[in-house]
């Protein structure tokens, strides 16, 4: 029979880097991480009750000290950085929602649905203990119950209520997909080959970006009424203001860009892709006023091969999913750039389409001064006549 599918969820908090390697049936290791995950970072997989991952810490190159150091000497002098990684394995069981923490020297604990129901009952057993531990014998199995019947009553409540609201959550996403699509269809009529910055504050095509894409203006002024486009554009000037806390207003910034690429079969020697690239400025420094400071892609179709967001300096690896969407900001708030950590690729998309739907966001521009009266290097327009 088909093992029982368990999606779980892997979390480090070891203040490490950490691989995850799947132990497959043969005891081989499959590694599940295109290159480790960072501290803080949670991966989430699909896997299956029984099933073994290697949760093993990720040191860089070995220090030349250690591989100095002959073999099978041990010196007590021997620096920390030579010892072997920490290693844990975990084995997915039969319960819901299973979390797996990753804690310092790659120590694991799992939280799962009967963690924490056990956790519940023991909060609720231990505090009407206490409530009826005075008590005379006689009284105390009424007093326990007493105490007991309306914590447990409530408790399931309150989860009757969370998978009620979590089917509604659902209904809404779904309704949200919809809008999605409706970005791709109004940028069909003006496809276009993708165009690069080319440094001297123009544009350029390049091989680094094969794909087509369209610009597709915001009808702001049919939000009112409804219109779809303009209802995901205001969602996500209000997520984006929500996480960064930047402020922005949506006039004078950039269309929405919709990117299409193809998938023609594995053997493409020239796939669909846009290499390492940063967005905005990356270089570390004081912003540049008018730059782009965030991204959304909006993800409305996913390949069936290749074509993740991939962000090659931190190992976060975004397999496309239809419907969802990934955020992420270069400023920090001391208004200087991040330096290539938020440096990201699509890979080559092999097979099936991907369609995204792009909204870069600056910071600097206004209905007076909107994006494009800037040339790409920051510099408007006008001044550059004046040099
Ligand atoms: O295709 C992707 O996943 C990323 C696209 C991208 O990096 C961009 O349009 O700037
Ligand atoms: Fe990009």
């Amino acid at each position: 029979a088909q093992p029982a599918s368990r999606p779980i969820q892997i979390k480090n908090e070891s203040g490490k880097r950490a691989e995850i390697y799947w132990v497959d049936p043969n005891g081989q290791m499959i590694k599940q991480t295109s290159s480790f995950l960072v501290n803080g970072q949670t991966l989430e997989l699909n896997s299956y009750v029984n099933h073994t991952f290697l949760i093993k810490e990720f040191l860089a190159e070995e220090p030349d000290e250690c591989k100095a150091d002959p073999p099978k000497y041990k010196s007590p002098t021997r620096s920390p950085l030579c010892k072997p990684p920490s290693e844990a394995y975990i084995t997915v069981n039969d319960n819901d929602d299973q979390l797996i923490h990753i804690l310092k020297d790659m120590e694991v604990e799992t939280e799962d649905s009967q963690s924490k129901s056990r956790e519940i009952a023991t909060s609720i057993t231990s505090t009407c203990q206490e409530k009826v531990k005075e008590m005379d014998p006689t009284q105390i199995l009424d007093a326990f119950v007493k105490c007991a019947q309306p914590l447990v009553v409530n408790e399931l409540h309150e989860a009757h209520k969370e998978s009620k609201e979590q089917a509604m959550m659902r209904e809404q996403i779904g309704g949200q997909w919809e809008e999605y699509s409706s970005v791709e269809a109004a940028a069909v009529p003006s496809l276009h080959k993708a165009t690069v910055a080319d440094g001297a504050g123009g544009s350029e095509l390049v091989k680094s970006r094969k794909a087509l894409q369209a610009g597709v203006r915001v009808p702001w002024e049919r939000e009112e009424d409804g219109n779809p486009i303009a209802a995901v554009s205001r969602r996500l000037y209000d997520y984006v203001n929500d996480a960064t806390g930047f402020n922005i207003e949506e006039s004078g910034q950039e269309e929405i860009m919709s990117i299409q690429y193809e998938g023609r079969g594995i053997d493409d020697p020239e796939p669909d892709r846009y290499r390492p690239h940063c967005d905005g400025q990356c270089d570390g420094l004081l912003f540049r006023p008018s730059g782009r400071v965030a991204t959304m892609v909006m993800y409305c179709e996913a390949p069936s091969k290749g074509g993740a967001t991939n962000f090659r300096n931190v190992g976060v690896h975004i397999v496309p999913e239809a419907g969802t969407a990934a955020f992420f900001s270069y400023l920090g708030s001391d208004m200087v750039t991040d330096n290539r950590l938020t440096e990201h690729s699509c890979c080559p998309v092999l097979e099936g389409d991907k369609k995204i739907a792009v909204q870069w966001l600056r910071m600097g521009v206004d209905e007076k001064n909107p994006w494009n009266s800037f040339n790409t290097l920051g510099v408007k327009y006008s001044e550059t006549l004046d040099q």
